[in-house]
């Protein structure tokens, strides 16, 4: 009997968008965290092109994405993805579920891995509530954002709070549907952000050891971030 070529890529997808300015420790132990309390096949890395909601970032999206591809060398269960930085427009993510859920189909789950203070942002995102029926979203603690912190989902703002109505499922879940649930999870919280390594490096201090020694060596042959 001959299987359907995708078959060992059916199972849940995982997507990781960030700006990666540059990619660090928390992007990573997200993506890994995310496939295992959620049972992913893999986890997509989509470095944003344009990011819609920030200012310039301090390096370009080829650096960007070659740093994320840097750090996702060696380990199987990462891809990286490079159609928002080949875009020429802000990188909004309904458009890019759209493309990603032509891509696979309309029955494997997309899981959109985000932290808790991108979560809380959402109700500002282009055509946000589209988001729900193209994947589902897994929310992740983040120190100083955490949902335990701030008792979530008590405190989302109302809009957010009723589109996540009857949403909302505890990991572990089973991931039979491809779309539509809400799933927050606990990471172990990493108080690491692109910003503090920026303010480090440009001040001359070492980030060793806040991101892989791979995305530092490209970071000082490029002079990023000085
Ligand atoms: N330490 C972390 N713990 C949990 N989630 C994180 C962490 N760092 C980043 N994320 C999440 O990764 C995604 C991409 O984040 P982004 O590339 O903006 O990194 P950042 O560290 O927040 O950057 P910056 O400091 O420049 O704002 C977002 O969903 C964000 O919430
Ligand atoms: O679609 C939007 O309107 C939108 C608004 C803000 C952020 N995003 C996406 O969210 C991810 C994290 O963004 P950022 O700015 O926190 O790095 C990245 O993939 C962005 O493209 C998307």
């Amino acid at each position: 009997m001959s299987l359907p070529a995708n078959v060992g890529d059916a199972g849940p997808l995982g997507l990781l968008g960030g700006t990666f300015d540059p990619i660090h420790l928390g992007h990573l132990r997200l993506a890994e965290e995310a496939r295992e309390a959620l049972g992913l096949e893999k986890v997509r890395l989509i470095p944003a092109g344009q990011p819609p909601h920030r200012g310039k970032p301090g390096s370009t999206a080829e650096d960007r994405l070659a740093m994320a591809r840097l750090a996702a060398a060696g380990n199987p269960a990462l891809e990286v993805d490079d159609s928002e930085v080949r875009e020429p427009r802000p990188s909004y993510t309904v458009p890019t579920l759209e493309r990603l859920r032509a891509e696979v189909g309309p029955q494997r789950p997309l899981v959109l891995i985000l932290g808790a203070d991108a979560f809380a942002g959402l109700p500002g995102w282009h055509r946000w509530e589209a988001l729900f029926e193209l994947a589902h979203i897994a929310v992740a603690n983040r120190p100083g954002h955490s949902p335990h912190e701030r008792r979530w989902p008590a405190t989302l703002s109302p809009e957010l709070d009723e589109a996540c109505r009857g949403r909302l499922n505890r990991a572990p879940v089973k991931l039979d549907t491809p779309a539509g649930k809400v799933i927050p999870f606990d990471m172990t919280p990493l108080a690491i952000s692109a910003s503090l390594v920026r303010d480090l490096l440009h001040a001359g201090a070492s980030a060793r050891y806040l991101l892989p020694d791979s995305v530092l060596d490209y970071i000082g042959l490029h002079h990023l971030y000085r």
